[in-house]
């Protein structure tokens, strides 16, 4: 599939006119950025474009990379030195939690020399994932906390903390599952480890973040949204950005939800993971 800025070359006739437009709006949307965004995108580029008579497209790529840096929010997870930091990753199945949580504690550990890492297997709804995220802890060199498939994830999570609190590690990275037997019982339980989190840390950088899967295009934001709904999410890492052309929903998370993307994950790799950075996604999106 080719990328948003072959294609935005290839609907490039010699002048910027209202076909343009057009098309440029059908790009975006075949993008994910969804239909409102996208409408209000190109509304303000057509603005822009007629307003500095600009006719080229080197111009208006510049003028789309600044109303689109308008849309984009960026930070970065930091994990604060000398208190406990839990990071709680949600998401549905499949997206790539567990394997962002082994990314994740080789990066605090390889680039921010975070020393003492736990992993705590809360998705004990799907047997596999307790044994996944024991691998991610035997490569990585990080305490795992578990319990048996079925157990209560927020049990898992508590006693996650109150070990970690004792032994005086600095981060935990806590698993969830993305799946129950039906969706409520899914934010049901979300919102019951939540409530268990917020008890047992006190005072700890508590993040609650939301794991996206970029080929699932616009479903993504109906995820954010009702996982926001049941426990307001602080931030999102994009998943399989590798294996997308697209996106877009990017600025149709941040946009509607008013969120940052913290990490971008390229692959399956234990490397494969790199915090989001804005200014690179954007020149990336639309080719320079
Ligand atoms: N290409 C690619 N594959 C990825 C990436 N992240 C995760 N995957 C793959 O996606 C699949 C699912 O990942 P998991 O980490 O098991 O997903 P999960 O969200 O924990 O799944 P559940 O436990 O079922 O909720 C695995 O095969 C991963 O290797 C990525 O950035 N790029």
């Amino acid at each position: 599939m080719k990328s948003f800025g072959q294609r935005l070359k290839s609907i490039f006739s010699a002048k910027i006119d209202e076909e343009f437009f057009e098309n440029m709006e059908d790009l975006l949307v075949e993008s994910d950025l969804g239909a409102l965004l996208s409408m209000e995108i190109s509304d303000k580029l057509r603005e822009s474009c007629k307003k500095k008579s600009i006719k080229n497209l080197d111009g208006l790529k510049g003028e789309l990379r600044n109303i689109l840096s308008d849309y984009v929010i960026e930070d970065s997870l930091k994990v604060k030195p000398g208190e406990l930091n839990l990071f709680l990753f949600l998401g549905v199945n499949g997206v790539g939690k567990t394997t962002t949580i082994g990314r994740l504690a080789h990066y605090f550990k390889t680039k921010e020399s975070v020393k003492d890492i736990v992993l705590s297997a809360g998705d004990t709804f799907r047997a596999a994932a307790i044994d996944q995220l024991k691998i991610h802890g035997e490569r990585t060199n990080c305490r795992v906390v578990s319990q048996q498939h079925g157990a209560d994830p927020g049990a898992v999570i508590f006693d996650t903390v109150k070990s970690a609190k004792s032994k005086g590690e600095e981060l935990i990275l806590a698993d969830t599952a993305g799946r129950m037997h039906n969706k409520t019982n899914l934010i049901k339980e979300l919102e019951k480890i939540n409530k268990i989190v917020l008890n047992a840390v006190d005072k700890a950088n508590y993040k609650k973040i939301l794991v996206v899967d970029c080929t699932t295009g616009q479903n993504g934001l109906n995820q954010a949204l009702q996982f926001n709904e049941a426990v307001k999410i602080d931030g999102v890492v994009l998943t399989k950005y590798d294996s997308s052309a697209k996106g877009g929903i990017i600025p149709a998370i941040c946009n509607r939800l008013n969120i940052p993307f913290y990490f971008i994950g390229t692959g399956e790799g234990l490397d494969d993971i790199k915090p989001f950075n804005k200014v690179e996604y954007i020149k990336e999106l639309i080719g320079v």
